[in-house]
């Protein structure tokens, strides 16, 4: 019975996933790299998957290229060990299905399935999902990345919002298993299942949430993140201090100013910049001044050397 059950889930998530074969990810920095590269590996080879990703900067298309390239030879080594011709065949059929683009609405033309992960900005987000809306067959599923914003305002300027949902993927894509798959109440539940089918068979366990600020995780995460920044800029304790505390008294991998940093200042400021506009008096959501002062100063944490913390670039 059990095994049934199992198998039918499987075979019906397998379906969906595959009716999702051409992805368009939008933004090619730390998390849209991430996504196409998740993807390159689960799916490209094997199952006959393509993904475009596009980015307005050339070069930002180009290192996430050779990271995806390197990452793969690396994979490959480790998979195929005995077998060279193996293990080359696997990544230059994976990165022949991988392409790069600079024109987000002629990338979208083939495209069952749009990820967007580009600069934490409403109205840019707005403007680009618009343009999408005019450009990608009706069929094609959008979704948002976004940290904070809500999905709905993001797809006010689209037409398909029963095709619209937001698929929030945690740093580094490749390696963390979450992914929250939000709907909004126009959202239909083909969109929804297509989704958590895709999340699967990219290799993560999904969690849904309605569209409310931080959805899960980040709703818990931000106001810990800021309360750690006000500790320090209290004098309580210093950052080094604090990182070491929660690492050793939690578990967790990174403290929150090292996670800060990976995260990346610029996006952290833009998340909480929104959330300090749309609730002025919550005092959780106050933008700390030593955050601001960092980002001022192209201190932008891991991804520009330095940040809370120094980097070997
Ligand atoms: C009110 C004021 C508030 C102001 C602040 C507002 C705060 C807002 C905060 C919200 C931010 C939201 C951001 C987003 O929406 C949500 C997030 O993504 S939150 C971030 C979630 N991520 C984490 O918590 C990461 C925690 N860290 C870790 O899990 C680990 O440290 C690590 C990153 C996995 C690294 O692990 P280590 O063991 O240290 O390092 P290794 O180098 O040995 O790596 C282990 C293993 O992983 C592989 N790997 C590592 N990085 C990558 C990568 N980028 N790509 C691919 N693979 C990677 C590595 O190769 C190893 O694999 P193996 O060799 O073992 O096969
Ligand atoms: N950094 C994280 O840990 C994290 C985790 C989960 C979700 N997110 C969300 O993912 C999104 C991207 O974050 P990131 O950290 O990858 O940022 P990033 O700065 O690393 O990358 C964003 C990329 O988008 C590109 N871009 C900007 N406008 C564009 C446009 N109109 N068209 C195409 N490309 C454009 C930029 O050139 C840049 O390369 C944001 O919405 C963020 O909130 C970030």
């Amino acid at each position: 019975m059990f095994s049934r059950i199992a198998v039918r889930n499987f075979s019906k998530s397998a379906i969906m996933a595959n009716a999702i074969k051409n992805v368009t990810v939008i933004g090619s920095g730390l998390m849209g790299g991430g996504v196409a590269q998740t993807f390159t590996f689960r799916l490209a080879a094997q199952t006959g998957h393509n993904v475009v990703m596009v980015d307005v900067d050339d070069g930002v298309l180009s290192k996430a290229h050779e990271r995806i390239s390197t990452s793969m030879k690396r994979v490959a080594k480790k998979k195929f060990g005995d077998s060279q011709e193996e293990a080359n065949k696997f990544v230059s059929d994976s990165l022949s299905r991988l392409t790069t683009s600079t024109d987000s609405t002629a990338s979208v033309k083939n495209a069952d399935l749009v990820v967007e992960a580009i600069v934490e900005n409403i109205d840019i987000k707005q403007k680009l999902f618009k343009q999408l809306d005019e450009a990608a067959p009706e069929h094609t599923i959008f979704a948002s990345n976004t940290s904070s914003l809500s999905i709905q305002k993001i797809a006010q300027n689209v037409k398909r919002k029963d095709r619209f949902g937001g698929l929030h993927f945690f740093n580094p894509v490749p390696v963390m298993k979450l992914l929250e798959v939000i709907r909004i109440p126009e959202t239909s539940q083909a969109t929804i299942d297509s989704m958590l089918a895709w999340g699967k068979a990219m290799g993560k366990v999904t969690v849904q949430c309605k569209d409310t600020p931080g959805f899960i995780v980040n709703r818990l995460l931000v106001p810990y993140q800021g309360e750690a920044l006000r500790m320090y800029e209290r004098g309580d304790a210093s950052i080094k201090d604090i990182d070491t505390a929660m690492k050793l008294g939690t578990g967790y991998p990174m403290g929150p100013f090292e996670l800060s940093d990976y995260v990346g200042l610029d996006t952290l400021l833009f998340i909480i910049e929104g959330w300090a506009k749309d609730y002025p008096d919550e005092p959780l959501f106050k933008v700390p001044e030593s955050l601001r002062k960092l980002v001022s100063e192209g201190k932008l944490g891991v991804k520009s050397g330095e940040g809370f913390y120094k980097y070997n670039k």
